[in-house]
């Protein structure tokens, strides 16, 4: 899982809890992420990983528990020059142009990167002599981008990185970041888009109301979750009982008319259907990152309850497996 085997972890969360008021934002998380690694962290809207990046960065102390990065409080890390963050609320710089602020920022670090590799690492290489207060969104967030990088840092740590960008954007910025960790840097990246983590990350870490709820890659978390949907239309009328009762399966949905089932057996399904109904339109696929997604928050959240959907401990021996601790709790 993690690739620190016995060297000094990049970053550690130690049953790290952070409340405000009565909130419990981040609640008893123990996570590793070791050099080299592309970590995507999935989340609910409110779910914990703003603040837990804010924990990370040291921005924020944690009410219990610890956080390390390096080894040392984020702060040292962060003073360092050893990270380098892009948040969700950069605000633009007037006057000055992309080059200048870039080359501003890479001053202020002992040991930066070239300026012209973090513009083009960041894809502004043609944007440079423009006004950095004066770029569209997309470019606004590459501009934050390259401030990241500016200090060359051994950890990236950002908070929605490619919210903006279009797709010919994104698909340079997912190179980009396959380079910097291909030089043994890590990074870490909050995101909603479930298939840019697929693609991108190489350990995908979900929490939900502020605890880990499951850690692998994405291949592990889809096997975990359930590895097809059968999907069919019905005739009208009410859904025959039954179907949640069938060999493997181990949710009922209806999304648009078309009856899903999640399973962990497809041939047994399919073959168990024409004694419940007369499917039309079948459909058998793979199980998506998205569907594991909302199986596991829902399970947690407690409102898929009737099925555990998480089994409830990995093989020890495994290293591939997905961790899943303390679903539920
Ligand atoms: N400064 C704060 N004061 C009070 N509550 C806060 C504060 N910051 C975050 N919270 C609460 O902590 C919880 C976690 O919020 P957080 O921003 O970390 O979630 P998130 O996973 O980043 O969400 P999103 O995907 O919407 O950005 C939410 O319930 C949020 O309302």
């Amino acid at each position: 899982m993690t690739t620190t085997h016995g060297a000094i972890p990049v970053v550690k969360f130690t049953g790290a809890v952070k409340e405000f008021g009565a909130v419990r934002a981040v609640d008893g998380l123990d996570l590793t992420i070791g050099p080299g690694e592309r970590v995507a962290l999935l989340g609910r809207n409110g779910a914990g990983k703003s603040t837990a990046i804010g924990l990370l960065l040291g921005l924020d102390d944690p009410t219990s528990g610890t956080v390390e990065l390096f080894g040392k409080p984020p702060s040292h890390a962060v003073s360092d020059g050893r990270v380098g963050a892009m948040l969700q609320d950069s605000k633009p710089v007037s006057r000055v142009t992309v080059r200048e602020l870039v080359s501003f920022v890479t001053r202020t670090y002992p040991d930066p990167m070239p300026v012209d590799e973090a513009l083009e690492l960041a894809g502004l290489t043609e944007l440079a002599g423009r006004r950095a207060d004066k770029l569209s969104g997309g470019q606004a967030q590459r501009v934050g981008f390259a401030v990241a990088l500016a200090g060359d840092p051994d950890l990236l740590v950002l908070d929605e990185p490619t919210a903006a960008l279009d797709v010919e954007a994104r698909r340079l910025f997912w190179q980009s970041m396959r380079a910097f960790t291909d030089r043994g840097k890590t990074v870490l990246f909050s995101t909603h888009y479930l298939e840019e983590a697929d693609q991108n990350a190489d350990r995908i870490v979900v929490i939900d109301r502020g605890q880990l709820i499951a850690d692998g890659s994405g291949a592990d978390i889809k096997r975990t979750v359930g590895s097809s949907l059968v999907s069919f239309t019905v005739p009208d009328g009410p859904l025959p009982d039954g179907l949640a009762a069938l060999p493997g399966v181990l949710s009922v949905e209806v999304v648009d008319g078309r009856v899903r089932l999640r399973t962990s057996d497809s041939d047994a399904t399919v073959g168990a259907l024409p004694g419940v109904l007369s499917p039309r339109g079948l459909e058998v696929a793979p199980a998506g990152l998205e569907d594991a997604f909302l199986a596991l928050t829902a399970h947690h959240s407690g409102r898929d309850a009737d099925r555990p959907l998480v089994p409830s401990a990995p093989s020890a021996s495994s290293d591939s497996a997905v961790q899943t601790p303390k679903a539920g709790t």
